[in-house]
């Protein structure tokens, strides 16, 4: 509001000066007196400075409002992403939300700011030349703006043009990203598979069509300065012309002929700039419904009215009643018909072929995703009837791929906490069997990890991760294929230190190799979607199925290694 009065103000002073020349010049044609020079200079010089101080005002208010609503925009995008569900990232690629970061919210800026100053600016112009050129000599004004309607037609032919266009460049733009994004976190596979050069001639192709689109764009925005100068000379040779012939006539005095071509000269500048604003508005609005498509997106996994607010911890009885699951409408069930119960502090594992479903069936009880039938219980609960936050904080989750920041390793084994020590960080890495590779680590503890740091092993990431989920005090712990990159002897050892740490609590075991799950108090065998076997070690040898051969294969293996 205050930038919008300070344009009005500028606007005042700024028109008010080709009047103070009007009068200058038709006193100075009539009675040349060297004080009245004076006079009216002073009164131009201060009356621009006037302007121009106004004109300052304006940007330390509209444009420092548009980066401060900018940064608020940054800042509810980033939160309404970190609640979006996991579905979400797998949908969209992170190319795709790089760009509605960046580049959209940017667009979005240069609305709420220059957009807005440039078009008061430009509105508020008209509406007070308009009047003054009309109360000077309205014939003359009218000629002048004869070729105004002219301008309207061609700005929304142009607008449309625009919109469209920017559209299409926003998004190659994302795939330009998402490809770029992709390459370098495969960049491993596609230096061992000798992909460079199809990488660069696929991304060529992306990059070429990102400046075909970018040209087209340009042919258009070309267009408009031209056509604004044209309309703006035409409106100046019609003054001329139609002025000269006023004054010949003795029907229009000389400091008014030059006060309206300076009219004229003041709404060039805001006739470029309202195609620039037009431009700017369209681009602005291309990006908003864009941003707008996300933060439309559902939570989908919140709390919700049915959610109890009095839980405020759980125990760890885990009971799976009639769960079927699928990822998506369209695709096949990946759980059909789950019913199983996991008793407070037990430990229980799951076993199956690749695919069959062990690790969505464990990412539903910390709710990363919820069932498509059927329900969840802890402690005889729903989980959804229990606060996310809740269910979170007790679940330590040391997903098949590990993940750890660019930062210093004990903050990476801090993640969950909120009062890291240094006996917890000790205490977790024993745990885990990881003090040992620490101690060869340049800065033990403190060294960085990943881009600006050293980078782990396979294993060394795994029992990080794993220390990680010890950290925040689990209720429930649970092991999805944690140790594949740990050689048995190390597994067996964090294994048996796992035991006292995690008695009491729930721990759930996803593994392929029998050694690991064998000392569980249940394994479950899951099977197209159900669980075909489930008993303990002894219990499923004896039953002769699916895991005695398993067990039988995995014998077979460990006796050929040792002969070789
Ligand atoms: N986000 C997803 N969207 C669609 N389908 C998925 C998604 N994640 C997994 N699937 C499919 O669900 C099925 C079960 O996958 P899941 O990861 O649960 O298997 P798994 O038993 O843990 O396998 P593995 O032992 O190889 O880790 C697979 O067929 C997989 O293709």
């Amino acid at each position: 509001m205050l930038g919008i009065l300070f344009i009005i103000l500028s606007n005042i002073g700024g028109v008010y000066i080709p009047i103070l020349l009007r009068n200058s010049i038709d006193e100075l044609k009539n009675n040349l007196d060297f004080n009245l020079v004076i006079k009216n200079t002073i009164l131009v010089v201060v009356t621009s400075a006037v302007a121009g101080v106004f004109r300052f005002m304006i940007r330390q208010t509209i444009i420092v409002v548009s980066r401060e609503i900018e940064f608020d925009l940054r800042q509810d995008f980033w939160q309404h992403i970190q609640k979006l569900p996991l579905r979400f990232f797998q949908n969209n690629s992170t190319g795709n939300i790089m760009a509605h970061a960046t580049s959209d919210i940017s667009a979005v800026r240069m609305f709420v700011g220059p957009a807005v100053m440039y078009s008061t600016d430009t509105g508020m112009r008209f509406f007070l030349i308009l009047p003054i050129m009309l109360w000077m000599n309205t014939t003359l004004t009218l000629f002048a703006l004869l070729p105004l309607p002219l301008l309207s037609f061609a700005v929304y032919l142009v607008m449309k043009k625009i919109h469209v266009r920017y559209t299409k460049i926003q998004e190659k733009f994302s795939d330009l990203t998402t490809k770029a994004q992709e390459n370098f976190s495969g960049i491993r596979v596609v230096k061992s598979y000798l992909r460079e050069d199809f990488e660069i001639s696929q991304f060529e192709k992306e990059s070429n069509e990102y400046l075909k689109r970018n040209m087209d764009l340009v042919k258009v925005r070309s267009l408009f300065q031209p056509i604004f100068y044209l309309i703006a000379g035409l409106s100046s040779i019609i003054v001329l012309w139609k002025g000269g012939t006023m004054i010949m006539n003795n029907q229009l005095s000389l400091g008014t002929m030059f006060a309206f071509l300076t009219y004229l000269l003041m709404l060039i500048w805001p006739m470029i700039a309202f195609g620039w604003v037009a431009n700017m508005i369209q681009q602005a609005d291309a990006s908003m419904k864009r941003l707008l498509k996300i933060f439309n997106e559902p939570y989908e996994i919140s709390d919700s009215e049915k959610t109890d607010f009095n839980i405020k911890t759980i125990d760890g009885e885990i009971e799976f009643r009639n769960v079927k699951f699928r990822y998506r409408e369209n695709l096949p069930l990946v759980l059909n018909d789950i019913s199983l119960k996991i008793p407070k502090g037990s430990t229980v594992a799951f076993i199956g072929n690749t695919g069959v479903g062990k690790t969505s069936l464990i990412n539903l009880i910390a709710r990363l995703y919820d069932v498509t039938e059927g329900e969840v219980l802890i402690d005889g609960k729903n989980v959804k009837s229990i606060p996310l936050e809740v269910v979170r904080k007790n679940i330590g989750l040391v997903p098949q791929d590990s993940f750890l920041f660019s930062d210093t390793l004990a903050n990476n084994l801090m993640y969950g906490v909120s009062n890291p020590s240094q006996e917890l960080i000790d205490f977790v890495s024993e745990v885990s069997q990881l003090k040992k590779d620490v101690e060869s680590f340049p800065n033990g503890f403190e060294t960085i990890l990943g881009e600006r740091g050293i980078t782990l092993s396979g294993g060394q990431k795994q029992r990080a991760s794993l220390a990680r989920a010890l950290a925040i005090n689990p209720k429930i712990l649970i092991l999805d294929d944690s140790f594949s990159a740990v050689d048995t002897h190390t597994e067996e050892e964090i294994l048996k230190r796992l035991k006292s740490f995690m008695k009491d609590r729930t721990s759930i075991i996803i593994s392929h190799r029998i050694s690991t799950v064998k000392d569980c108090d249940k394994i479950f065998v899951l099977e197209n979607g159900k669980i075909a076997e489930e008993g303990n070690h002894d219990e499923l040898i004896e039953l002769n199925g699916i895991y005695a051969d398993l067990h039988n294969k995995q014998l077979l293996e460990e006796e050929l290694s040792e002969l070789n």
